[in-house]
């Protein structure tokens, strides 16, 4: 499953010619809307609306950053922890776009009780379907962390820290997910109470090709609620 996800991300590029920052444009969009339909404005408990967002060193993190430009659009306030940078030109890109949207960079990683305090969610954007092996720092003090916040976790695509396939009883435990293209296996694992499919972009042939079998997505919208 870990195999096909990356599969299938490959033929997206490769063979259907899309580009990283089209796809993930629409990733993080979805994660957004996703966020704004699980926790609308006028429910979060705390003013102003303040939103963390976690980015990792991969294309999720990329996801990460989209998610967090889109909040701001939509009225939210976000703050981004990105504390391993890559060199690609499209990472410094979307973190400039944050920038000049007047969007914070953390410089460090908060206790979870000053979360607690601050913020109404947090969008966990750290590892996607790449994530191998036993976490590594700066990320083991980060997942920490979000073990032991009570403010709900949205994670992007896979729960960070958890196996794509097995997921992971004692690693984060998310109140929302925001799978992208289709599900993984690890979704299964999956115990919050919204679960969202993201990143409609797969052409019919594609998802015909790997039986993805994915749901009917409402008229325009770019995500659809599975629970
Ligand atoms: N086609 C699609 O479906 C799209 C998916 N998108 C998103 O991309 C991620 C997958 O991105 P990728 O760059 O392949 O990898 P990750 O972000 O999962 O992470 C790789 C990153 O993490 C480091 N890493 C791996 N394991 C560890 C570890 N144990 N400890 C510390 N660090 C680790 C690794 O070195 C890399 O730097 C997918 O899930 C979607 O969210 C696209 O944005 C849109 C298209
Ligand atoms: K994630």
């Amino acid at each position: 499953m870990q195999e096909e996800a990356q599969h299938i991300d490959e033929e997206l590029f490769d063979e259907y010619s899309f580009s990283v920052d089209q796809l993930m444009e629409l990733a993080g969009l979805s994660c957004a809307t996703a966020v704004s339909k699980g926790y609308p404005l006028q429910s979060l408990l705390k003013s102003p609306p303040r939103v963390l967002v976690i980015c990792g060193p991969g294309n999720n993190g990329g996801d990460g950053l989209v998610c967090a430009r889109h909040l701001k659009l939509f009225g939210y306030e976000p703050s981004v922890l990105y504390p391993k940078r890559p060199k690609k030109q499209l990472f410094q890109n979307l973190t400039t776009q944050c920038e000049k949207m007047d969007i914070s960079f953390l410089t460090e990683m908060l206790e979870a009780d000053v979360i607690d305090e601050v913020y109404n969610l947090v969008v966990d954007a750290i590892f996607g379907f790449s994530f191998k092996g036993a976490v590594r720092e700066p990320f083991g003090d980060i997942l920490s962390q979000l073990k032991k916040i009570t403010v709900p976790i949205a994670s992007v695509d896979i729960p960070s820290g958890w196996d794509v396939e097995n997921g992971c009883p004692d690693g984060i435990q998310p109140d929302m997910l925001i799978s992208l293209t289709a599900p993984k296996k690890a979704a299964s694992h999956f115990k919050g109470r919204y679960h969202f499919l993201g990143g409609r972009f797969v052409p019919p042939a594609l998802e015909q090709k790997y039986q993805l079998n994915l749901p009917q997505y409402p008229g325009t919208d770019c995500v659809h609620q599975l629970n």
